[in-house]
C-alpha cells in the first residue's frame, strides 16, 4: 500500500502527506431510490453539501488512515503472533499515523479480535497471551477519530481456505447493506436485503454442509460526534427494526453485518474488556476516592469514547495514576466496576454465540450526504 509518498512500513502522519491537496475520497455511489435522483443535479443541494467541507476532510483524513494502518496490522498479522502485540502494534500505528493529541485526535474505540464463536467486542486484558491460530476465524475491528469524528471499519481474517464462502458471504451482504444505504432508505429493507445476500452462502466443513446465518441481534448504527452509537440501529435481518426508521441526509453510519454457523445469536460472555462512558451520564456524586480519580482520568483521555482495560495500564503516558507501586495506579478494576454499578461507565462484554461455531464480520462507514453517498472507509482491500 505504498501510496501517496508513504513509506514502507507507513511513518509518515497522513496529515503531511496531503498538505495544501484534499485527502482522497471515498467510493461515491448516487441515492438509490429514484425521488432521489434529482440530488446529483440539483444546484441548491450542492450548495448545502459545499458548506459540509471541513466535516468530510476530517472524516475522509480519519479513513485514510484507518486504511494505512490496517494495510500495515494486515502485513504482520500471522499465526503465532500474541493478540496483545498485535493490538498493541495496530494502535500505536494508528496514534502514529493520525497525530494522535489527547481528546482531538486519536483513536476510536479499542482494537476488537475476536475470534471464532466470539462475534465482538473482544480485545485482550492485561495478562491475556492468547496466540492467533490458523484455524482461527478473527474480526478486526478499530477506530480512527478526528475532532470526534469517527470511523468504524472491520474485516475478518483466516488462513484456512475452509472459510472461504464464511467470508465471502458477509463481504457481499456488507456491500449489499451499502448498496441499499441512502436517503430514505427504510433501515429494516435493508436489514432484509443483507440477510437474503447473507444467507443465500453455506460452507462445507468437516464433510457436511453447515447453513450460514445473520446474527438477528447485532447491527449496525448511525455515528455522532464522539458517540460510536448516535442511536438508530441498522438491523442484518428481516422484521429488523420499525418499518418507519429511514435514513436521513447528513447522518453517518456504520454498516456491519456478522454472519455465524452457529444459532445466529449473540449473548454477552467472557471477561469484558471493553467500556464506555454513558453519553448521557449526568453527574453523579461518588464515594469512593479511587472511583472519583478514575472518572477524572477517563473524562481527559476518553471522554464519551470507548476505551479497554489495557489503556488504563499503558506504559508510555496516558496511563492511569494515583499513589501505588512507582506511582502507577495498578488495582483500578474496584473504581472501574463502582463506575459501572453507579451507571456512569457502560461495559461492553464480549458477544458471543455457540462454542465451536464460526462468526465473520465485514464493516464499513458511510456518509449520507445531500447529494450522493459516501462509503468513506473503502479501499482496496475491502
Ligand atoms: O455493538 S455496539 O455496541 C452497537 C450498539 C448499537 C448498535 S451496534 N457497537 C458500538 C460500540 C460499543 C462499544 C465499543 F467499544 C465500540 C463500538 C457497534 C460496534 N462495535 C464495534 N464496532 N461497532
Ligand atoms: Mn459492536
Ligand atoms: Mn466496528
Ligand atoms: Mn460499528
Amino acid at each position: 500500500y505504498v501510496k501517496y509518498g508513504q513509506t514502507e512500513p507507513p511513518i509518515i502522519p497522513v496529515a503531511d502527506l496531503f498538505v495544501g491537496k484534499e485527502f482522497p475520497k471515498g467510493e461515491i455511489l448516487p441515492h438509490p431510490l429514484p425521488s432521489q435522483a434529482f440530488r446529483e443535479t440539483s444546484e441548491e443541494v450542492r450548495s448545502r453539501e459545499r458548506l459540509q467541507e471541513d466535516l468530510y476532510s476530517k472524516v475522509r483524513q480519519a479513513a485514510e488512515v484507518h486504511r494505512q494502518v490496517r494495510a500495515y496490522a494486515q502485513s504482520f498479522i500471522k499465526p503465532g503472533i500474541k493478540l496483545a502485540d498485535m493490538c498493541r502494534d495496530l494502535e500505536n500505528k494508528n496514534r502514529e499515523l493520525n497525530l494522535e493529541h489527547g481528546l482531538e485526535r486519536g483513536i476510536g474505540f479499542p482494537t476488537g479480535c475476536s475470534l471464532n464463536h466470539v462475534a465482538a467486542h473482544y480485545t485482550p486484558n492485561p495478562g491475556d497471551d492468547t496466540v492467533l491460530q490458523h484455524d482461527d476465524v478473527m474480526k478486526v475491528d478499530f477506530g480512527v477519530q478526528i475532532d470526534g469524528r469517527i470511523i468504524d471499519s472491520a474485516w475478518t481474517v483466516a488462513f484456512n481456505p475452509v472459510y472461504d464462502p464464511l467470508l465471502q458471504s458477509v463481504r457481499e451482504a456488507t456491500d449489499t447493506g451499502l448498496r441499499h444505504a441512502g436517503i430514505d432508505s427504510r433501515l429494516c429493507d435493508i436489514g432484509e436485503a443483507i440477510q437474503e445476500t447473507m444467507e443465500s452462502f453455506e460452507l462445507e466443513m468437516g464433510g457436511k454442509t453447515l447453513p450460514i446465518k445473520a446474527i438477528r441481534n447485532l447491527n449496525g448504527h448511525s455515528i455522532g460526534p464522539y458517540q460510536i452509537h448516535a442511536g438508530k440501529s441498522v438491523p442484518i435481518v428481516k422484521n429488523g427494526c420499525e418499518e418507519s426508521l429511514v435514513m436521513e441526509e447528513g447522518e453517518i453510519f456504520a454498516i456491519e453485518t456478522f454472519c455465524s454457523t452457529g444459532r445466529g445469536y449473540v449473548n454477552e460472555d467472557m471477561e469484558c474488556s471493553h467500556y464506555m462512558k454513558r453519553f448521557d451520564a449526568g453527574h453523579v456524586p461518588l464515594r469512593m476516592q479511587s472511583s472519583k480519580r478514575l472518572l477524572s482520568h477517563i473524562n481527559k483521555t476518553f471522554g464519551t469514547l470507548a476505551f479497554c482495560r489495557r489503556w488504563l495500564e499503558r506504559e508510555d503516558g496516558g496511563s492511569f495514576f494515583v499513589n501505588g507501586n512507582n506511582g502507577r495506579q495498578t488495582k483500578y478494576m474496584g473504581a472501574l466496576k463502582n463506575l459501572c454499578d453507579v451507571g456512569i461507565i457502560q461495559p461492553y462484554p464480549p458477544l458471543c454465540d455457540t462454542r465451536g461455531c464460526f462468526t465473520a464480520q465485514y464493516e464499513h462507514t458511510i456518509i449520507i450526504r445531500p447529494s450522493c453517498k459516501e462509503i468513506v472507509s473503502r479501499g482496496d482491500d475491502y
